[in-house]
């Protein structure tokens, strides 16, 4: 057990972990930030060494009474464990401690509802608590909260529970339904975004990696950027011209995390669809930190959660301003500090590279029926110029190989 520094007037919180690889230290110290970033203060971390979480008290029996000791002892008002627990766990471990107890989940609930802002933010967090509720909606009073069952009420033999959860459930599919429709919206943009033939890049990372910083630096788009985790929620996207004059859509999204909630990442599906469609991935990776290589694994593994496969990415070193020596990296590896605006035309450059790799000037005749081919060149790549000839339409236009391959009948010098 380890006491720390405390302070009156916050929620003081006791965060409890299992610990059974080195990993799990990392995912405490997180747990810690996590705490903080929800405005508790951290007066206490206990952990125990063991292989597996147990079914009825995540720590084993003895440590739970050795933990209600401290609990009493250091007067916390909350204690937070380092997993997701079910509705059993909880409600054992609230009936031994009397305290407040919440898991990961929930604290990374809390701290989204607290910063979601947009329409969709807010909504898409409420899915996410409402799901996370429903399955632990137990016990608890259910004895006692039987409904009288008489005129007006929902009928005979009602619980409390069964009102509450479907209470929730209605909840949920009204929330669902609008998330639906804010999604035809943003399926309607993606496919003019995608019409006029603008690639999109996506910045995506762990939580205060510097995603936001990064855009910050690149479009003057003044995001919210704090040293704090979770600071954005909301995908924002923003035009920006390439050096040589071609234009992308920037999105910056928000940060992914160990154990990030499953429901979270449900509820944010749409929003993470920005990623899912992104003609590129820019992986910004904070350089300075000692498990660098597990969060780029996380990472990794959010991405092929939500489908993303095949996505060219980048990997985007970040915060070298830190670093007393600096890798040379390539085209797959670059290493920048966006605070400091350094690498950032190197990080340009292969962008570029990487999104205009095949594309090249051809010149098409379509006959004057060809509508359907007229419109697929119209829709998929950029048209430069238009020419009207006896023959047929003449155009010219900046074409992905395999465009040219599907249309090289009508390919002329
Ligand atoms: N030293 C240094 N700090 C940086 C650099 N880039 C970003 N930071 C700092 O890192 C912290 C996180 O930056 P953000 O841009 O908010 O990170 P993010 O990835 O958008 O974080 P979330 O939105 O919370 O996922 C801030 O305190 C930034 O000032 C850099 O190049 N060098
Ligand atoms: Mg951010």
């Amino acid at each position: 057990m380890e006491e720390l520094n405390r302070n009156e007037n916050v929620e003081k919180a006791i965060l409890v972990g299992i610990i059974s690889t080195p990993e799990d230290e990392e995912s405490m110290e997180e747990l810690k930030e996590l705490a903080l970033t929800a405005g508790a203060e951290v007066i206490g971390v206990m952990t125990q060494k063991r292989n597996t979480i147990d079914k009825a008290h995540y720590i084993g029996k003895g440590k739970l009474k050795e933990l209600k000791f401290f609990v009493e002892n250091q007067g916390a008002d909350l204690v937070i464990f380092n997993d997701e627990l079910t509705g059993v766990q909880l409600k054992n471990i609230e009936e031994v401690l009397k305290v407040k107890v919440i898991d990961r989940t929930n604290l990374i609930l809390d701290i989204f509802a607290k910063r979601a802002r947009s329409r969709e933010g807010i909504l898409q967090v409420e899915l996410a608590q409402l799901r996370y509720r429903l399955p632990r909606l137990v016990g608890l009073g259910e004895q006692l909260s039987r409904l009288g069952g008489g005129i007006g009420t929902r009928g005979p033999g009602e619980t409390k529970l069964e009102t509450d959860r479907r209470h929730i459930k209605n909840r949920i599919k009204a929330i669902e339904k609008k998330l639906e429709e804010i999604k035809k919206h943003r399926n309607l943009q993606r496919e003019r975004r995608r019409k006029n033939q603008i690639p999109v890049v996506a910045i995506v990372g762990y939580t205060n990696a510097g995603k936001s910083t990064l855009l910050n630096a690149l479009t003057n788009a003044e995001v919210y950027v704090e040293d704090k985790l979770f600071a954005t929620l909301d995908p924002t996207a923003r035009r920006f011209i390439l050096p040589s004059g071609r234009e992308v859509i920037l999105v910056d999204t928000v940060g992914f995390i160990r154990k990030l909630p499953h429901d979270l990442v449900e509820a944010f599906k749409s929003t993470l669809e920005e990623v899912k469609y992104a003609d590129l991935l820019l992986h910004v990776i904070d350089v300075t930190l000692a498990d660098m290589e597990e969060k780029i694994k996380v990472v990794e593994k959010v991405l092929l959660d939500l489908g993303v496969m095949g996505t060219p990415i980048i990997n985007v070193f970040n915060k070298i301003d830190l670093l007393d020596v600096v890798p040379k990296g390539n085209e797959r590896n670059i290493y920048i500090s966006a605070k400091n605006k350094i690498g950032l035309d190197k990080l340009l450059e292969v962008i570029e590279e990487e999104i205009f790799k095949d594309a090249e000037i051809v010149n098409f005749l379509l006959p004057y029926d060809k509508t359907k081919e007229y419109n697929y060149l119209k829709e998929k790549t950029k048209v430069v110029e238009e020419k009207f000839s006896e023959k047929g339409i003449i155009i010219k236009a900046e074409v992905q190989k395999e465009i040219k391959e599907r249309l090289k009948d009508f390919v002329i010098a």
